[in-house]
């Protein structure tokens, strides 16, 4: 598995406005998505592209056209659909393919409750997109359920990630590439992220 961790100052000059105690929920969901343009951005590096034809004003010339597989982005729910809108700002033209998972607050095993997949989507590259991967239990969930479905080539793009999620997932699914824009340093007992972004969801949603 590839760990990318993005250091742009971009995307570390954003992360660190997550931080701040207190950020308004309108602020939070901007830079939120704000990020998710960045990171989808770097996530896509390795599309391929095809030399076509075309006519322009001037006569005929070669431009560069996605020659790959359509993508579909798969947002968790809840939090994941804070990051929806900047990863479609960047690629208008993918599927949305919808997975809800809430995390058993006590067990901290992941929870499915919703499940909405493109139909063609074994024949689609896949783009995986939630702001927190603390233990690792929802992505994994994720990731069995979308192999189930037939999905060969999956990329997961997250805000903050924690050590032991990203060990979890290298030793399940070491075929998984990781885009993500700060690994933190450690889970605390109620399996959140220090210093991390404290409950996403409720930060996206404005449930505090
Ligand atoms: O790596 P894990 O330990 O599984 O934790 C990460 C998950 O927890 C959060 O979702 P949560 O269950 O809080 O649901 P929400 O998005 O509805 O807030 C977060 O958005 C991830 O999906
Ligand atoms: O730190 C964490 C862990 C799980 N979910 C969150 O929203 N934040
Ligand atoms: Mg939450």
């Amino acid at each position: 598995m590839a760990v990318h961790e993005i250091n742009h100052p971009l995307v570390k000059h954003k992360v660190g406005l997550l931080r701040q105690k207190n950020i308004k929920v309108k602020d939070f969901r901007t830079i939120v998505s704000e990020i998710g343009v960045l990171l989808t951005y770097e996530a896509t590096r390795d599309l391929t592209t095809e030399t076509i034809q075309i006519e322009t004003w001037a006569g005929h010339t070669e431009v560069e056209k996605f020659s790959g597989k359509n993508i579909s982005v798969v947002p968790i729910l809840r939090a994941g659909l804070g990051m929806l809108d900047g990863v479609l700002q960047v690629i208008p033209g993918a599927g949305v393919s919808v997975v809800g998972f809430a995390r058993n607050e006590e067990t901290l095993e992941a929870e499915v409750y919703y499940e909405k997949l493109v139909t063609d989507i074994k024949d689609r590259d896949v783009l995986v997109i939630d702001p927190m991967l603390a233990t690792g239990g929802t992505l994994a969930a994720t990731l069995e359920l979308l192999k189930k479905a037939g999905c060969r080539k999956i990329k997961g793009i997250f805000l903050v990630a924690a050590p032991e999620g990203l060990a979890r997932i290298e030793a399940a699914h070491p075929d998984v590439d990781i885009y993500v824009a700060a690994i933190d340093g450690h889970l605390n007992e109620q399996g959140y992220i220090l210093p991390g972004l404290g409950d996403a969801g409720d930060k996206i949603f404005g449930t505090l």
